[in-house]
C-alpha cells in the first residue's frame, strides 16, 4: 500500500505524468522529476561538498584562505594542565581535525553503543571546505609554570575598551576553535564531534555561529567583498591574503617578532562579539552612514573616488588634510590613516555576521563576529582599536564579548600534532 502523503507524486512519477505546470519537470526519456515536498532538503546550486582545504602546512588553515559561508567561534576551558595530559589532548584534537577536514565514511558500531557520529551529515563526511583553527588563551598559559615561561610575549587577557559592555560569560577562554565551512551543518557537526571526542579535556565557555553572505562574481570574474549587516561591503581594505610576503609581515610570527621559538608560524587571534544597533542604523540617512564609515554603501568605494570608483580604489588622505571628504571620525580613516608609520598596524580581518534572536529591549540581536589575525597583538588590533575609540560608528556598535588567543603553528604532516613545538619547549625547560 502506498504511504499517505507520498502516494500521489509516486503514482504520477510511475506513470511519467507531472503534477502540474511548474511543479514537476521531465528529466529524461519517460522520467518525470517528482514535485518537491515541503520536507525535501533544499537543492544546492552546485555541489561544493568535495572542496578541501589542506590541513598540513607551516601555518594552520582558516586564516589566509577565503572565508566560506559558515563559521563558528567557540571558547573552552581546558581541564588538563599536566603536560602529558595536554600532549594527549592535542594529539587527539589533531587527529579529529585531520579526519573531519579530509572527510570519510563513519565507522558503524554495535547498535547497543552510542553511534560513532552524530549522524547529522549522514554516513559519509564530506570535507565541505572545513577548517578548524586552534588558539590558546592567556588563562591557559597562566595556569602552569611552564605555561608562564613560554607564553607569547604580547598575549594578555582582553581588556575593556571605552565603548565596550563586556559580558563575563562571553569572554576569554583557555582554547579557541574557529570553524569555517561551506555549510553551517558541517561546522556544527565538527564542533559536536570535537566536543564528544575530547569531553574529558574541554568544557565549553561560549560559542557564536555566524555567516558570510554569498555574492555573485562580477563580469570580470572577481568577487566583491561580502556585505555586513549594516549593508556595507566589509573586507575592501584588507591586505592581500594571497601575497605571501605581506602575510609574513602582517599575520605570521617570524623571528623578527622576538617571540619564543616554539611560536614561529603562529599568529595572534582577536575575537570581538560586536552588536550592531540595526534599528537605529536603518533610520540613519544614507549620507551619514557613508560619512561615518568613509565609503559608499552600494559600491564600497572610498568617498574621494569618482562616480566609477570601486571598493578596490585606495583613498588618498594626503589630498584631504582637513578631513572634509573623509571625516577624521570615520571608521576607515581612524582604522587605517594610511601613513608610512601606520603600515606597521595592519591586521587581517576575517569576520562573520551573526544573528541571535531578540534582545530583551525588543530589538534584533545582530552584529559582527569580528575576528582578526596579526603577528603582533599590540601593534595590530590593540593599536587599531585604540585609534577607533571615539569614532562616529560607536553610536551603532556595542562590543559585548570575545578574547585574545594565540593560534598555534601548523602541523607539518601525519607524524606531527598541534602544539608539538610548545610541548617540546616545555620539556626542555
Ligand atoms: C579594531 C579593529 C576593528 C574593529 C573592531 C572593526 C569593527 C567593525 N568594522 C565594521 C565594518 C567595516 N570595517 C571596515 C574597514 C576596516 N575596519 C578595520 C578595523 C576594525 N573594524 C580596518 C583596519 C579596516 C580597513 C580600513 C582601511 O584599510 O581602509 C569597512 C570598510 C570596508 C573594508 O575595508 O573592509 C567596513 C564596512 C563593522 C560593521 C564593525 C563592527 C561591528
Ligand atoms: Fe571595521
Amino acid at each position: 500500500m502506498a504511504q499517505a502523503g507520498t502516494s500521489r507524486r509516486d503514482l504520477l512519477k510511475g506513470l511519467g505524468i507531472g503534477v502540474g505546470a511548474g511543479v514537476a519537470s521531465v528529466i529524461g526519456a519517460g522520467q518525470v522529476a517528482a514535485a518537491p515536498m515541503v520536507g525535501d532538503a533544499p537543492k544546492a546550486d552546485a555541489d561544493t561538498s568535495a572542496q578541501r582545504v589542506p590541513f598540513y602546512g607551516a601555518h594552520q588553515a582558516g586564516i589566509v584562505n577565503p572565508r566560506p559561508a559558515a563559521g563558528i567561534i567557540a571558547s573552552f576551558d581546558i581541564v588538563a594542565t599536566d603536560l602529558d595530559q595536554f600532549e594527549t589532548m592535542m594529539k587527539l584534537l589533531t587527529a579529529r581535525i585531520a579526519f573531519l577536514t579530509a572527510g570519510g565514511a563513519v565507522a558503524m558500531r554495535d547498535p547497543k553503543l552510542p553511534p560513532e557520529d552524530s549522524g547529522i551529515l549522514g554516513p559519509d563526511i564530506a570535507p565541505d571546505n572545513l577548517t578548524v583553527t586552534v588558539g590558546l588563551g592567556d588563562s591557559f598559559f597562566e595556569k602552569t609554570d611552564w605555561g608562564k615561561a613560554l607564553k607569547p610575549n604580547a598575549l594578555d587577557r582582553m581588556t575593556q575598551f571605552p565603548n565596550d559592555a563586556l559580558d563575563a560569560a562571553l569572554c576569554h577562554g583557555d582554547l579557541s576553535l574557529q570553524f569555517c565551512a561551506n555549510t553551517p551543518d558541517t561546522a556544527i557537526h565538527a564542533l559536536r564531534d570535537i566536543m564528544k571526542s575530547l569531553s574529558e579535556y574541554l568544557v565549553m565557555n561560549w560559542m557564536m555561529p555566524g555567516d558570510v553572505p554569498q555574492a555573485k562574481p562580477a563580469a570580470d570574474g572577481t568577487t566583491p567583498s561580502a556585505r555586513n549587516l549594516l549593508g556595507f561591503r566589509d573586507g575592501s581594505g584588507n591586505p592581500d591574503s594571497t601575497d605571501e610576503a605581506k602575510m609574513r609581515q602582517v599575520v605570521w610570527v617570524t623571528p623578527e617578532n622576538g617571540e619564543p621559538g616554539w611560536a614561529l608560524g603562529g599568529s595572534y587571534q582577536v575575537v570581538r562579539l560586536i552588536r550592531n544597533k540595526v534599528e537605529h542604523w536603518d533610520r540613519t540617512p544614507l549620507q551619514e552612514q557613508e560619512r561615518d564609515f568613509g565609503r559608499r554603501k552600494i559600491s564600497g568605494a572610498p568617498l574621494d573616488g569618482g562616480p566609477n570608483a570601486t571598493e578596490r580604489d585606495v583613498p588618498d588622505y594626503s589630498k584631504d588634510p582637513e578631513g572634509k571628504v573623509t571625516s577624521f571620525l570615520s571608521h576607515i580613516r581612524r582604522a587605517n590613516p594610511r601613513t608610512p608609520e601606520t603600515e606597521a598596524n595592519l591586521i587581517l580581518r576575517r569576520p562573520f555576521n551573526y544573528t541571535s534572536g531578540a534582545l530583551k529591549n525588543g530589538q534584533i540581536d545582530q552584529g559582527l563576529i569580528f575576528i582578526c589575525y596579526q603577528a603582533d597583538l599590540g601593534m595590530g588590533f590593540i593599536t587599531v582599536q585604540s585609534r577607533l575609540n571615539g569614532e562616529a560608528m560607536e553610536e551603532y556598535f556595542k562590543p559585548f564579548g570575545g578574547g585574545y588567543f594565540f593560534v598555534l603553528p601548523g602541523v607539518s604532516g601525519p607524524g606531527d600534532y598541534l602544539g608539538s613545538t610548545l610541548v617540546s619547549a616545555a620539556r626542555s625547560l
